[in-house]
């Protein structure tokens, strides 16, 4: 309890005055104060009851004021006859007083006093911002304008929240009807002058309801950037391209970040059949994470599926997949890839085919044509420049079955590429990838070139590497931090992240350093990669090395129905397994008739 001042007489009187300054003054001053607190210590119940037995009393005498005088009488009549009740049951008046007494001290409790309203400093941070958005929120003519200089800020903001150190968290606010809430243009301004006097260097979120007419503004928190590589617990076709806010999306998944393991909520892209967006391009600036999101995507895609990584900027960093089982090929030259991007053209036709030859038959699709498969292109547009000063094929027009069709045929693309090279990505690149990710930092502009619609949050004033934006098809945007999933073969790679990322890998089917024989699974069953398919059309019919910077480059050879098909130059060389020696024929459709 808080010591209380001494009574006058003990301070001001003159002679004690004079001998204050005597040891035997202080002791007994320090007595009387300990007296005087021991007592009200003491006596601090009666204190309590008498405190609330005049509150009582006086909201009593408040109530009688308030009764109408025609009502009074009856009143007085109540009370009497429960006063009277009271009296005649035994030990009335005793429980009677007990009763009194405890609502004496529940009502003489001392209530610490709620302080509300915001502080001075916080109503000036208002009032000035009120001032700041009278000129775009306000029109001439307007009789009784909501926002107007020297106005009444109180009337046009509903809700405000302060953090402890005193800075804007939440602000709801009222916006005349006539505001354009319509036009990007006009809101872009509001959430400008918002930013920039709720305080730059924070992330916050601009929530327009068009028809309350009011916007809200919330700070967010940064994201988290500890999640890694880890497998996360998703279904068959789904595939997590990072973590976003809480209430921007339904689902979380439990994930391990640092030492603990939480909930975080999941940015999940579904693949497949019913996928509505079933291919992804990503977009950047360089060194903002891409090749990390396409390595993450990999590594999820390897538990179910097979892959194809095309490799346009040719810096290796896809080398922990070689030769690991399911990985179709690592391609980082143009040769190589127009191989293999042909490949799967005719694999996604093949497919096709067989899926509707057994629909027609009245059958399901045969089980090798049902394993997905994935086509991973980072920065392809880097090899479709070699190709025109080589004067060869695009790689990208291999992209455009894949693309048109994979939905159907299991078959999914992943485009990777930066921001400056984006106008050379083919047309059904841009067409036909509907889930979009943009890494790094970014304008409102670039961001809505890319997703179609301008993030409704701010940009965060340091980007950290795989941060960006995401948005599945007509989907909302949605903030992202993709999982740090760095090369584990890079040597800047701290030692757990590399642990991660490398008990992902499949099993190897073949040394790392491809030197030997392997047997990746394409399809679902077994093909033989013995033969490297490298450098080009004659190279490979020879089985010779790469000679133009293939990382790896291991065409995929599906082997059903006894016979082998491989990519060679614009058609597919047919093995059978009689021992005959191989047929050439055009184009997959042909070998599937063939096999057929
Ligand atoms: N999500 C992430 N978490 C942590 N670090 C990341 C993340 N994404 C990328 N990084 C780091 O940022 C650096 C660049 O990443 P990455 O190579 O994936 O980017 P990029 O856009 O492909 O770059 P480039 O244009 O050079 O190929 C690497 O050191 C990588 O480890």
């Amino acid at each position: 309890m808080a010591r209380r001042p001494l009574p006058r007489i003990l301070t001001n009187s003159a002679p004690l005055a004079r001998m204050a300054h005597s040891a035997s003054l202080a002791r007994s001053r320090e007595l009387a104060r300990t007296a005087a607190d021991s007592a009200s210590d003491v006596f601090h119940p009666l204190i309590t009851i008498g405190r609330g037995l005049r509150r009582l009393g006086a909201a009593g005498r408040e109530r009688w004021a308030g009764t109408p005088k025609d009502q009074r009488g009856p009143l007085a009549f109540f009370v009497g006859a429960c006063v009277l009740v009271v009296w005649l049951v035994p030990y009335g008046p005793l429980l009677a007083l007990i009763g009194v007494m405890g609502a004496g001290a529940w009502a003489g409790r001392e209530r610490t006093p709620v302080v509300t309203g915001p502080s001075e400093a916080e109503t000036e941070r208002l009032r000035a911002l009120y001032e700041a958005l009278v000129p775009y929120l306000s029109a001439e003519g307007d009789p009784s304008p909501l926002y107007a200089h020297g106005g009444d800020w109180e009337r046009a903001f509903a809700e405000y929240a302060f953090d402890d150190s005193g800075r804007l968290e939440r602000l709801q606010l009222k916006y005349p009807a006539y505001f354009t809430d319509g036009e990007d243009r006009s809101r872009v301004r509001i959430e400008q002058v918002l930013y920039a006097k709720a305080g730059r260097g924070r992330e916050y979120r601009f929530t327009w309801d068009e028809l309350a007419n009011q916007l809200t503004l919330t700070v967010l928190d940064a994201l988290p950037t500890d999640i890694a590589a880890q497998r996360f617990v998703t279904s068959p076709g789904e595939t997590v391209l990072g973590f976003t806010d809480p209430d921007s999306v339904q689902r979380t998944l439990p994930v391990t970040g640092g030492e603990e393991t939480r909930d975080a909520p999941p940015v999940v892209w579904r693949t497949g059949q019913r996928s509505t967006e079933p291919h992804l391009l990503v977009l950047g600036q360089p060194g903002t994470g891409a090749t990390t999101l396409l390595r993450s995507i990999a590594l999820q895609a390897l538990q179910h599926g097979d892959v194809l990584v095309i490799d346009g900027s040719g810096t290796g960093e896809y080398g922990c997949l070689v030769g690991r089982q399911g990985v179709l090929g690592v391609e980082s030259g143009l040769a190589g890839a127009l191989a293999t991007l042909e490949w799967a053209s005719h694999e996604t036709e093949r497919r096709l085919i067989a899926g509707n030859r057994a629909r027609q038959a009245g059958g399901a699709a045969p089980d090798e044509t049902r394993r997905p498969l994935w086509i991973i292109a980072d920065r392809p547009t880097a090899l479709s420049h070699i190709a025109v000063a080589e004067e060869r094929d695009d790689p990208q027009r291999w992209l455009q079955v894949p693309l048109r069709h994979g939905r159907a045929a299991q078959v999914t693309v992943v485009v990777a590429d930066q921001f400056e090279t984006a106008e050379l990505l083919s047309d059904p690149v841009r067409a036909h990838t509907k889930a979009r990710v943009v890494l790094g930092p970014a304008t409102a502009e670039e961001v809505r070139a890319v997703l179609g619609a301008p993030p409704h949050t701010t940009p965060p004033a340091q980007v950290p590497p795989g941060r960006g934006y995401a948005r599945l098809g007509n989907a909302p945007v949605l903030r992202l931090q993709v999982p740090a999933t760095p090369d584990p073969l890079d040597d800047a790679t701290g030692q757990a992240h590399r642990e991660a990322v490398t008990a992902l890998l499949p099993e190897h089917t073949m040394p790392a350093d491809g030197a030997g024989p392997g047997e990746p699974v394409a399809g679902g069953k077994r093909v033989d990669v013995g033969k490297a398919v490298a450098a080009g059309p004659a190279a490979r019919a020879d089985g010779a090395e790469a000679d133009d910077g293939s990382a790896a480059a291991k065409a995929p050879q599906a082997e059903e129905s006894g016979s082998v098909a491989e990519p060679v130059g614009a058609s597919a060389r047919v093995r059978t397994d009689k021992g005959g020696e191989p047929r050439v024929i055009k184009g997959s459709v042909e070998a599937v008739r063939a096999e057929g």
